[in-house]
C-alpha cells in the first residue's frame, strides 16, 4: 500500500492506519475488494445480486430468489457460493429459525452464508483476513446457515464474531443497499465522528462491489486515516452504540465537545419557538465564519441557548419538514428549514462530508421546483431565488466532486449538471 501503513495505536492495542504521504483531497486512499456481500431485501430483484448494478435481470431458475445481470455474473456467483446455496434457499429462508430473526439478523445470516458457502480449507489466507480482525464486545451465538459449512463450527463462529463492528453498509448515493466484509478496510481504518475520509462503492460487470476510500480534505504524512461507523450527527445516542456495538469509546473531538456539554437541551416543542432557535441559528451562522469543524471547539465558545439545535429530535424535526414541503411546499418552509439544516449539517460534520453536499443539492432541488411551481414573474423574487439555487449547486459540486463518482451511474454529480443546463436556459 504507498498511501498508508499501519501504525501500532499509540494507548490502545488497536492499529491505525498512517498516511505515508500527502494525501490530497478527492484521491482513492485504498480499494478494498468485497469478499462477501449481500443485497438488502428491498433491493432484491432490483439490482445484481454480484455487481449490484440496476440493469434488466434474469432469475436463478434454482432458487428463484437471485437475480443475474449477465450470464458472467451468475457464473461468478455460482463459483462463489450460490451452487451450495440453491437448492437449499426456499427451504431456509421459510424455516422457523429463519424467520425467527430481526431484520438485521437475517441480514447477517445471509452475509456469513454467503461467506464460508466459499471455503474448504481453514487456513485459507482471505479467512484469516477475517480472523485477524478484531471481535466484537458482545457474546454471540450462531444464526442458521443455508448451507452445511466445511469448515469447523469454531471457525464459523470465530468469523462471525467479527461482524458486528467490522462490516460495512454499501450504498449508492449514501443510501444502503447491501452489507460486505470488506477485510482490508476493516484492518485499516478505526473511527472518527470528524473523519478524513469516506468510503464509496464502485459498481462494474461481474464484480462485487469495491470499497475506494477517498480523502475528503488534504491529509498530511503520519496523520491517521479515519472512516466515520455511523452517521456523526447521532450526538446523542453514538457513544453507547460505540459502546456495545464496537466495544470503545470515541474520544475524537467532537465526542469531547458533546461530553463537555454533558446533557444537550431539549428543543423547545412549540413549532414557533423551534422557528426561533433556527432564526437565531441562521443569526450566529451569519455573524460567525466556521470552518466545518465548529464541535472540534470548546462548547465555552458556542452560544450556549443554541446547544438544543444539536438534539437528535431537533434535527430530525428540521430534516423532515424540510422534507415534506421541499417537493410540493410551502415552498417558504422548505426554504428555511433546508437552510437550516444546511446550517446544522456544518457545524456537525467536518468540510467536505458527503451529507452537507447531497442536502446542499436537495435544497438546489427545491429553489428550482419553487420557480417551476410558482411561475415566479415578479422578476426581483425570481433572480433572488435562482441565485439561493446556483449558489447551492455551486456549493454541492465543490462538496460532491471530493468524493467523486460512485454507486449507481445516474447520480447527484448528473444531478447538477442537468440543474445547471437548466439554469442556464432560464
Ligand atoms: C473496523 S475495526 C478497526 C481495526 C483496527 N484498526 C485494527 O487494529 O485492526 C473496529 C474496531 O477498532 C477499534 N476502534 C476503531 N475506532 C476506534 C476509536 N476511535 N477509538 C477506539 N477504538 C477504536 C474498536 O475496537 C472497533 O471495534
Amino acid at each position: 500500500m504507498a498511501s498508508v501503513q499501519l501504525e501500532p495505536h499509540t494507548g490502545s492495542g488497536r492499529s491505525q492506519a498512517v498516511a505515508r504521504k500527502v494525501l490530497p483531497a478527492g484521491c482513492v486512499i485504498v480499494s478494498s475488494p468485497a469478499l462477501a456481500t449481500a443485497l438488502l431485501p428491498q433491493e432484491k430483484g432490483k439490482r445484481c445480486d454480484t455487481c449490484y448494478r440496476i440493469l434488466p435481470l434474469h432469475r436463478c431458475t434454482g432458487c428463484a430468489a437471485y437475480w443475474y445481470c449477465s450470464t458472467d455474473c451468475q457464473t461468478t456467483q455460482w463459483q462463489l457460493h450460490h451452487k451450495r446455496i440453491c437448492k437449499r434457499f426456499a427451504q431456509y429462508t421459510s424455516s422457523v429459525a429463519f424467520q425467527a430473526l430481526a431484520s438485521h439478523e437475517k441480514m447477517d445470516a445471509l452475509l456469513l452464508s454467503h461467506l464460508v458457502a466459499q471455503f474448504t480449507d481453514a487456513n485459507d489466507d482471505r479467512l484469516t483476513h477475517v480472523t485477524c480482525l478484531l471481535p466484537g464486545p458482545a457474546e454471540i451465538s450462531l444464526p442458521p446457515l443455508a448451507c452445511s459449512p466445511r469448515i469447523s463450527d469454531s471457525l464459523v463462529k470465530d468469523l462471525y464474531s467479527r461482524f458486528g463492528n467490522n462490516n460495512f453498509v454499501i450504498h449508492s448515493h449514501l443510501s444502503g443497499v447491501g452489507h460486505g466484509v470488506f477485510p482490508l478496510a476493516s484492518r485499516l481504518f478505526n473511527h472518527s465522528c470528524l473523519p478524513n475520509a469516506a468510503a464509496k462503492y464502485r459498481l462494474s460487470a461481474s464484480n462485487m462491489p469495491i470499497m475506494e476510500v477517498v480523502a475528503l480534505r488534504d491529509i498530511s504524512p503520519g496523520e491517521e486515516i479515519c472512516l466515520p461507523y455511523l452517521d456523526p450527527a447521532l450526538l446523542q445516542t453514538r457513544q453507547q452504540i460505540f459502546r456495545l456495538t464496537y466495544g470503545f469509546e470515541c474520544h475524537c473531538l467532537s465526542c469531547l465537545f458533546v461530553e463537555r456539554v454533558g446533557r444537550i437541551p431539549e428543543p423547545p416543542p412549540d413549532e414557533r419557538d423551534r422557528k426561533d432557535l433556527a432564526r437565531r441559528l441562521k443569526q450566529f451562522m451569519e455573524a460567525t465564519p466556521h470552518d466545518g469543524l465548529t464541535l472540534s471547539n470548546d462548547p465555552a465558545s458556542f452560544p450556549s441557548d443554541l446547544l438544543a439545535i444539536f438534539h437528535e429530535s431537533f434535527i430530525t424535526y428540521a430534516a423532515e419538514t424540510f422534507r415534506n414541503a421541499s417537493h410540493d411546499g410551502p415552498y417558504s418552509t422548505a426554504f428555511d428549514w433546508g437552510e437550516s439544516l444546511g446550517h446544522l449539517y456544518r457545524l456537525i460534520y467536518p468540510p467536505n462530508y458527503p451529507q452537507i453536499g447531497m442536502h446542499l443539492l436537495e435544497l438546489a432541488k427545491t429553489y428550482w421546483n419553487s420557480i417551476v411551481a410558482q411561475h415566479l414573474d415578479s422578476g426581483g423574487e425570481e433572480n433572488e431565488v435562482k441565485q439561493h439555487c446556483r449558489s447551492h449547486l455551486k456549493h454541492a459540486k465543490e462538496n460532491l466532486q471530493i468524493l467523486g463518482a460512485e454507486g449507481d451511474d445516474d447520480g447527484p454529480l448528473i444531478e447538477i449538471q442537468t440543474l445547471e443546463t437548466l439554469l442556464q436556459d432560464a
